[in-house]
């Protein structure tokens, strides 16, 4: 265990029955650190948070927080405060009382726990709301109420199920800023559960991404998003183009893949690149770094492939253009209106798509 890891799951597995939830997780959350733990629907997110929560106890493996095991230690009975902020806010209860509750189930004074729930109330901005009931709030105003009642016991830890999925997407966009601020101001540890990548990846300093029950990946952002480890994280992410074929030759750095699209090749900067000769592989490139002209470009260390434009969809200030190769697969690039604005785009036009060797990125398949 690293000094400043706060939580550390060690070999953990959860099991329901025969049906393996969970598999052996090894992985360390530091002090104050926010991390966002995604994956699809089923994938063992809640059941890790609820592990964590002392909710489920593992099968197998220690979760220690702050170096203590805490497999069968229940919430209340840690030394290490933990708050799970899903729980609901009491409709009997006004908004400063629901703030207050936690501090009186501690035995804190009367004068002390509104003098706290007041300070939480200021700093959420909702102290004009301090009388009313919670049926009188908005959805976001509710967030506000939940995640200040959740703070006002100063917990180490703050654990989130997907605590703005109701909410819609303007105040999604605010409350991801709210939230990513106290967390910096306040130092809490946060850990995240969300389905979503634009939450995960605007506020977390680290991404688990899981499926089946395992992690595939655990990075900063920018590490999942450049260079995702598997193709299941390649695919999850979906802003990449992913071409499949066996290594042809591996060498000088550069690694060629023969791919039903044609060869392309790829500067692999890791020296030790894992990539074998006849193995299966993908080459990943991001959408945005995806290039589109009529004819082929002129340039050393660039793959260009012939393709048909399919479709094309704008959101914002970018543009998704749909393309497909000759040998049917779908791939798109996404630019700012700008980049587009000299290329005919129209359905069933044919364009060269092309990007640099140093764009491409290796995923061995395991
Ligand atoms: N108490 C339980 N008994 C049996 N199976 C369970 C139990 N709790 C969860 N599971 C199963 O374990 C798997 C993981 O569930 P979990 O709730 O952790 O997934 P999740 O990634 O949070 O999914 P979602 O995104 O849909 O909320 C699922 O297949 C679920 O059906």
């Amino acid at each position: 265990m690293t000094n400043d890891a706060l939580v550390t799951f060690e070999g953990v597995v959860k099991r329901f029955g025969s049906f393996v939830a969970v598999q052996r997780m090894d992985f360390e959350i530091a002090k104050g650190e926010f991390l966002a733990i995604m994956g699809s629907s089923g994938c063992g997110k809640t059941t890790t948070l609820r592990m964590l929560a002392g909710l489920e106890a593992p099968s197998e493996g220690v979760i220690r927080l702050a170096g203590k095991p805490i497999n069968d230690l229940p919430t209340w009975s840690r030394d290490t405060p933990m708050v799970w902020q899903s729980l609901a806010l009491f409709p009997f209860l006004n908004v400063i009382e629901n703030v207050e509750f936690a501090l009186k189930m501690r035995g804190v004074g009367k004068a002390e726990r509104r003098r706290r729930a007041e300070q939480w109330l200021e700093r959420m901005q909702i102290t004009e709301f301090a009388g009313r009931n919670i049926s009188q709030l908005s959805g976001g105003q509710r967030q506000r109420v939940a995640l200040a009642r959740s703070l006002v016991v100063e917990p180490e830890i703050l654990l989130l199920d997907e605590p703005l999925s109701a909410l819609d997407a303007a105040l999604k966009v605010r409350m991801q800023s709210v939230l990513k601020n106290l967390q910096r101001e306040t130092g809490i540890t946060f850990v995240y559960v969300t389905h979503s990548q634009s939450e995960a990846f605007s506020m977390a300093d680290r991404v688990v991404i899981m499926s089946r029950g395992k992690i595939e990946q655990i990075g900063t952002p920018q590490e999942i998003y450049r260079t995702p480890r598997t193709r299941f994280v390649a695919d999850f992410l979906g802003s990449s183009n992913i071409f499949t074929g066996k290594v042809a030759a591996a060498e000088g750095g550069i690694v060629t893949l023969n791919t039903p699209a044609g060869a392309l090749s790829l500067a692999s900067p890791d020296p030790s690149a894992h990539a074998v000769v006849g193995q299966t592989a993908s080459l990943t490139v991001l959408d945005t770094k995806t290039n589109l002209a009529l004819r082929s470009p002129s340039g050393r260390d660039l793959n260009a492939i012939p393709v048909r434009m399919i479709g094309e969809e704008f959101i914002g200030a970018t543009a998704t253009v749909y393309l497909e190769t000759r040998d049917g697969q779908e791939i798109r690039i996404q630019k700012s209106h700008e980049e587009l604005a000299n290329l005919p785009l129209q359905i069933g036009q044919e364009f060269e798509a092309y990007w640099s060797y140093d764009d491409g990125h290796l995923v061995m398949e395991h």
